[in-house]
């Protein structure tokens, strides 16, 4: 019998997402292929578990707006490099018109950060901004520790938190094409990653063409993983599309739940449907969009679709990897935008999400703000966000206030169905009736001799449906519109 422990290890290895034990196995082992940083030289094994607790130091360049706002962008990335597993150990801002070309910061503060470094014993220095291959290469040769940016830590955070099959494509494709122009210099560690990645043993010898170098051997075997990935993520888009269309046809409307990340939205979810979805006091806890059903008062089914959540500079590459999945927010009937009313700068955040929306065509459906997290905003600033956004539902996740407001203001929000009818259906055919109080808005129901008398509004299918046993209205004051 081997011990409880080397059972543990082994068991790492089996691919069983069921259990929060393994996902967290899972989590971590992705962290080490997530360390998109360029390596200084060959990382071991045993070395690369050791940078899952990074302890890192935070850099800023501070080129307009005020000294809060350099403060909160720092305190994001701050609660980024935590949800990414990293113990922040020190930052730092420095004012300037732009960061420098050569090294992000200026060169005198290079020496100052190199020496912070070294004092706290930091093994990675995470700059707020997307840095170019040379700086990066530049800081890491100055400050003698990995350095990463902004970007490549939301990719870390992504490339954790996906579950789905399709999910963990769209992040792998957003990390190789990141990589793809920072691949100068990346050494050994780089191959590795991309030879785990690719699902086989480390490549290398046997793959390398006849006096091709490791780098165009490194870049042919990247593209040909895009090009792969592409088009798996197509067709799963494919699947996906088959299973809108089905609910479009049948006029099921859909309602989306978008916003600043960590802002509630999966509680939000959670408390207006009771569905057990993950939330967590990280940043992209949720990335796999989840659908739950739920139901009007009156009856008629409708979906709620749980989203990734936005963050401001929300990388390029993701924005392209995520697309079908940000588009399906664009096909929605209404979105339910969530605002963490407690955050320090709500309206950065809302102009965040309104920019991304707008970026995958969805600036055009209705939008229902809720600001949520009321429980634990300041008096003060609540008045401020009612006077900002009057028309907004103002709602607790936590303790349930305003919930059942928000859900009466989605209901009244749906889109209503075409068709104005009525009809008496026999009694055998008690499957039409039952589809009219899920699919469409009941006015009036009663039962007569010949069978059940319902008077709503319905989608073009359901109507056909009815056609036989429509009727005229017994009463003026019933007659379609
Ligand atoms: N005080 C307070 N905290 C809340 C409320 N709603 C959510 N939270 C907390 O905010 C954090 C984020 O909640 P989630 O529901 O995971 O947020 P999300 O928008 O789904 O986040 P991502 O999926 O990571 O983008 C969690 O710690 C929640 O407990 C609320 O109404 N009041
Ligand atoms: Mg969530």
């Amino acid at each position: 019998m081997p011990e409880p422990n080397e059972l543990a290890e082994s068991t790492l290895v089996v691919d069983d997402p069921s259990t929060g034990e393994l996902e967290l196995a899972d989590r971590q082992a992705l962290r080490r292929v997530a360390g998109l940083s360029t390596e200084l030289a060959d990382v071991t094994e045993v070395e690369y578990r050791q940078l899952r607790l990074e302890r890192v130091v935070l850099v800023g360049v501070w080129a307009d707006g005020t000294v809060d706002d350099a403060e909160n962008s720092l305190t994001e990335l701050a609660a980024l490099a935590s949800t990414a597993g990293s113990t922040i150990l020190e930052g730092l801002i420095q004012r300037r018109n732009r960061p420098d070309p050569a090294t992000y910061v200026g060169r005198g503060k290079v020496g100052e950060l190199r020496d912070m470094v070294a004092a706290v014993g930091a093994d990675t220095v995470i700059c707020d901004g997307e840095l170019s291959p040379s700086q990066l290469r530049n800081l890491e040769q100055e400050t003698k520790v990995k350095v990463i940016d902004r970007t490549a830590l939301i990719l870390d955070i992504f490339a954790q938190h996906a579950r789905s099959r399709e999910g963990k494509a769209q992040v792998e494709l957003a990390q190789l094409q990141y990589l793809v122009p920072r691949l100068r210099g990346w050494g050994e560690a780089l191959s590795r990653q991309a030879g785990g990645r690719a699902g086989g043993a480390s490549g290398g010898v046997g793959l390398r063409g006849p006096g091709e170098t490791k780098l165009e051997t490194d870049r042919r075997r990247i593209r040909t993983r895009i090009a792969k990935l592409k088009r798996e993520i197509t067709g799963m888009r494919t699947t996906r599309d088959v299973q809108r269309a089905s609910r479009h046809r049948r006029q099921v409307p859909s309602v989306a739940i978008a916003g600043y990340t960590n802002a509630g939205k999966s509680s939000l979810l959670n408390q207006l449907t009771g569905a057990g979805v993950m939330v967590e006091d990280a940043l992209f806890a949720t990335l796999d969009p989840t659908t739950r059903k739920a139901q009007t008062s009156e009856g008629r089914t409708y979906t709620l679709s749980d989203t990734v959540g936005f963050v401001r500079h929300l990388p390029h590459e993701l924005v392209e990897a995520f697309r079908s999945t940000l588009e399906e927010i664009a096909d929605a009937d209404l979105i339910v935008h969530v605002v963490d009313g407690a955050h320090p700068d709500p309206q950065a955040q809302v102009s965040a999400v309104r920019e991304v929306l707008a970026e995958v065509g969805a600036d055009q459906v209705p939008e229902l703000l809720a600001i949520n997290k009321i429980d634990a905003a300041g008096e003060a600033e609540l008045l401020l966000l009612k006077r900002e956004w009057p028309q907004a539902n103002f709602v607790s996740a936590h303790t349930g206030t305003g919930v059942a407001e928000l859900r009466a203001a989605v209901e009244a929000a749906l889109p209503r169905p075409a068709i104005d009818l009525e009809a008496v259906v026999p009694y055998d055919r008690g499957d039409l009736i039952a589809q009219v109080h899920e699919r469409g808005q009941v006015k009036h129901v009663a039962h007569e001799p010949d069978g059940t008398r319902v008077s709503a509004r319905v989608d073009p299918d359901l109507a056909a449906a009815l056609d036989p046993y429509r009727s005229e209205p017994p009463h003026p004051d019933a007659a379609p519109d």
